[in-house]
């Protein structure tokens, strides 16, 4: 047999894998999430998970979703978006597309916006109702940039670690 394989991913499922194998990345109990910055020649230009910005512990600041401002992650964690952005290896975003787990918040899409990014391409938007995303939509319509949930693709993508994976 030496036919063209048929069932490789395609680019969507491709882009947002590697999101979600970062995603495996995260400390966070609650929510992981991953992003992955892609050009328009279709190259993985930055990839980022959520988790307490470098040198800053993560057993040592909270990881809680209650309390008071300085007990809970939301004062600490940097979004996934974020770390996919500053962590790129080009300078210019211009027209890139990203790759996320999990709908932008608003101030994600203040970063998205002004990196250039055209396009945002996600699979979850659980907090939908929340006057967060819905600042965030604001102004990414505002800015003119699109978002599309990723559907009609498979539903799983296994990795396998060991030896005789090839
Ligand atoms: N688009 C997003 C939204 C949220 N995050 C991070 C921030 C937190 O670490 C976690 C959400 O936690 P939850 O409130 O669900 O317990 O996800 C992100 O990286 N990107
Ligand atoms: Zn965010």
């Amino acid at each position: 047999m030496s036919e063209k394989r048929l069932d490789y991913l395609t680019w969507d499922e491709y882009f947002m894998g590697v999101a979600c194998l970062s995603a495996q990345r995260s400390k966070d109990p609650n929510t992981q999430v991953g992003a992955c910055v892609v050009n328009r020649k279709k190259k993985i230009v930055g990839i980022g998970y959520n988790g307490f910005p470098t040198g800053c512990s993560d057993d040592e600041l909270p990881w809680a979703r209650e309390g008071g401002t300085l007990d809970t992650k939301y004062a600490y964690v940097c979004h996934a978006e974020l770390n996919a952005i500053l962590n790129s290896i080009v300078s210019d975003l211009e027209g890139c597309t990203l790759y996320v787990a999990l709908f932008p918040c608003n101030e994600c899409a203040k970063i998205i916006i002004q990196s250039g990014l055209k396009e945002i391409v996600y699979l979850s938007d659980k907090y939908a109702e929340t006057d967060i995303v819905r600042a965030s939509k604001t102004m990414l319509e505002m800015a003119g940039v699109k978002w599309r949930k990723l559907s009609g693709c498979r539903e799983s993508v296994t990795i396998r670690l060991s030896e005789d994976c090839v």
